[in-house]
């Protein structure tokens, strides 16, 4: 049955898993009916409007049938009067107040609905922002929030539509069936012998049927992947002159669509045919035994007008069952998942801007003190083994070895991103854990390898290095950061639109906006995670001049992939397999003759 969606938000897709129905996922999609807490009294009244539109739409084949004996003069009850004219008046009140509580009905309750799923759309927001990343390592981020967002529309949908749905067909599914008794036994033992079968059919067949369609449409979204990965992929169908292979693997996927949509039609067809058939079937035992009802006096044509209607509403209602099962355990899967991530462990931080202010303010003396470390996700591998350094306040000290070896997991523990297994960070002589997790953040910058801007101006970009500067210290930062000339060259100046909509920067002005973010954060401990993809030697220069201006007066860690920018560095710590091999000047440690550091020294000289 289609209905029609009164709410916000995407159309929640079919294919969302459905849970099994028992005690424990009910529990825990319960509650989730605490959001709908604050909105009681107009659920309540929503409630209210429901049962008694619901009620009220019962009484119409009672009234119709009425009408229709009355036209004949005959009163089929006492508490009905025999005057068409009067009966058709109090229909029209009633149609009057049905429909008022009908608009109310909605109303409330999509009110309703929509305040409570922002309330949990909220929450499962905050709670994100405020996840560990090793939450995030273990998911596609994109799939994370599709999978939200569908298990959300699902959610919205039964609150908004399917419970009062649900609780309305039951009250049409009870009432009907008690006035068929009462209008006549007879034809309701005769009609609740058929009608069973024939839903119980149409609903298996009908399943069937979907997912004929579902195929259809997976064989067709395969075929428009062939679209897509050629379309993308262009340049090289045509460099291999892979037209002609292309044309045929579309053309065999195609057949195949089609093939199924064929297959799908013929069992469509068959099943309409058996619907028609079996629905005019019924109707037409049900006029005819009724008629003959009719003929032999036990019943009045107002009667079988009646309980034609009421058979109306308890075959509808019955066909809408497992549809709205269906809704009901697929909200119960997506509620579970919802809570799933509610009840997720957050990190210890405040989503309040006055919880942002620093209360321990940090030197800038930072040191690891035999630190092992696996990712969570990978527990088994061990990136960090015993790693120990000390950085004062104000040195800059370089780390360097091979790729993979652990280098950017330090930096991450810098930031608290993960904890250690064993052994200890320490801030100014102080344990990590010792600082509240947002003092260490805000006093710790990262410029990363691979900058990412948010779609927003320029402005914004740099200003989110802190929120609260004001125009001039946005200028200023940029100047320092060598980006307000490049800046000022686009027409709009510091509200240009980066990103999709905007303006596509290039790596090194990208680097330079982050330079200017962390100069505007004016952090004690810098981290610099070097960019691999080298840059023209003129946004090298200007990038690098941004640099020394970003590392003075601060404690820089810089995570270099190319040494020539590191021989100045205070102290240069060699990893390689997630051990500090050794550490030293770059003068002490090329003085050594050997080693890994005098290997990668002349490895990137030899590649120059
Ligand atoms: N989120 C993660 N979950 C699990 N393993 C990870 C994660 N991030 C990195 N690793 C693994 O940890 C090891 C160290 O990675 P890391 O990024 O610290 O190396 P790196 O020295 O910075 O490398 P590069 O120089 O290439 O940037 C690698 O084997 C990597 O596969």
């Amino acid at each position: 049955m289609a209905r029609a969606r009164l709410n916000s938000g995407d159309a929640p897709p079919d294919d969302l898993p459905k849970p099994k129905l028992t005690k424990t996922t009910m529990r825990k999609a319960a509650k989730l009916l605490a959001y709908l807490k604050p909105y009681r009294v107009k659920f309540t009244v929503g409630m209210v409007c429901l049962l008694f539109s619901s009620l009220t739409i019962l009484t119409f084949p009672t009234l119709l049938g009425a009408m229709i004996d009355a036209a004949q003069d005959k009163q089929t009850y006492p508490w009905i009067p025999m005057d068409i004219q009067t009966i058709g008046g109090i229909a029209f009140a009633i149609l009057f107040v049905q429909s008022l509580l009908s608009f109310f009905r909605i109303r409330l309750f999509v009110e309703v609905a929509e305040k409570s799923l922002a309330g949990i759309r909220r929450d499962s927001y905050y709670k994100l922002i405020t996840l560990p990343l090793d939450f995030f390592s273990n998911r596609r981020v994109g799939e994370l929030n599709s999978r939200l967002s569908a298990d959300l529309a699902q959610i919205q949908d039964t609150m908004t539509t399917t419970l009062a749905e649900i609780i309305r067909q039951i009250i049409l599914l009870i009432g009907g069936i008690g006035w068929l008794f009462a209008v006549s036994m007879k034809l309701t033992l005769l009609n609740l012998s058929i009608l069973p079968i024939l839903v119980v059919v149409a609903v298996l067949f009908g399943r069937f049927i979907r997912r004929l369609s579902r195929q259809a449409q997976d064989r067709l979204a395969e075929s428009n992947t062939i679209i897509q990965e050629t379309l993308q992929g262009i340049s090289n169908v045509k460099a291999f002159v892979n037209e002609a292979y292309e044309a045929t693997r579309y053309t065999k996927s195609l057949q195949g669509v089609v093939n199924i949509a064929v297959k799908g039609a013929t069992y469509r067809g068959i099943f309409a045919s058996f619907i028609i058939f079996c629905l005019f079937g019924a109707v037409v035992a049900v006029i005819w035994y009724g008629s003959s009802l009719v003929a032999l006096g036990e019943i009045s044509v107002g009667d079988l007008t009646t309980y034609i209607l009421y058979s109306l509403f308890v075959a509808g209602s019955m066909g809408s069952f497992p549809e709205l099962y269906a809704n009901i355990q697929k909200a119960i899967g997506a509620s579970e998942r919802v809570i799933e991530i509610l009840d997720e462990q957050q990190e210890d931080v405040g989503l309040l801007h006055e919880e942002k202010a620093i209360r321990y303010v940090i030197e800038g003396n930072i040191a690891f003190d035999n630190v092992t470390f696996s990712y969570p996700s990978r527990r088994e591998i061990t990136v960090l083994n015993r790693v120990s350094f000390n950085a004062r306040a104000g040195e800059k000290v370089a780390i360097v070895g091979p790729s993979g070896t652990g280098k950017s997991t330090i930096a991450a523990l810098i930031l608290q991103f993960y904890m250690p297994n064993r052994g200890r960070i320490l801030f100014d002589g102080r344990e990590a854990s010792q600082y509240p997790l947002t003092d260490i953040r805000n006093q710790v910058a990262i410029v990363p390898q691979d900058v990412l801007l948010f779609g927003g101006t320029i402005r914004e970009n740099i200003a989110y290095g802190r929120l609260t500067a004001d125009a001039e210290e946005i200028i200023t930062a940029a100047k320092r950061a060598n980006a307000h000339d490049f800046i000022m060259d686009f027409p709009e100046g510091y509200d240009t639109v980066v990103g999709e909509r905007g303006v596509k920067l290039s790596g090194g002005q990208r680097q330079r906006i982050a330079i200017a973010r962390a100069l505007l954060k004016d952090p004690a401990i810098l981290i610099l995670d070097e960019a691999t993809s080298s840059l023209d030697s003129e946004s090298e220069r200007q990038v690098q001049q941004a640099l020394e201006e970003l590392m003075k007066n601060r404690t820089s860690i810089i995570i270099a992939h190319r040494l020539s920018t590191i021989r100045e560095a205070d102290q240069i710590i060699v990893v390689e397999f997630g051990k500090v091999v050794a550490s030293g000047t770059h003068e002490q440690l090329m003085n050594k003759g050997e080693g890994l550091y005098h290997h990668l020294y002349h490895l990137q000289l030899a590649h120059r």
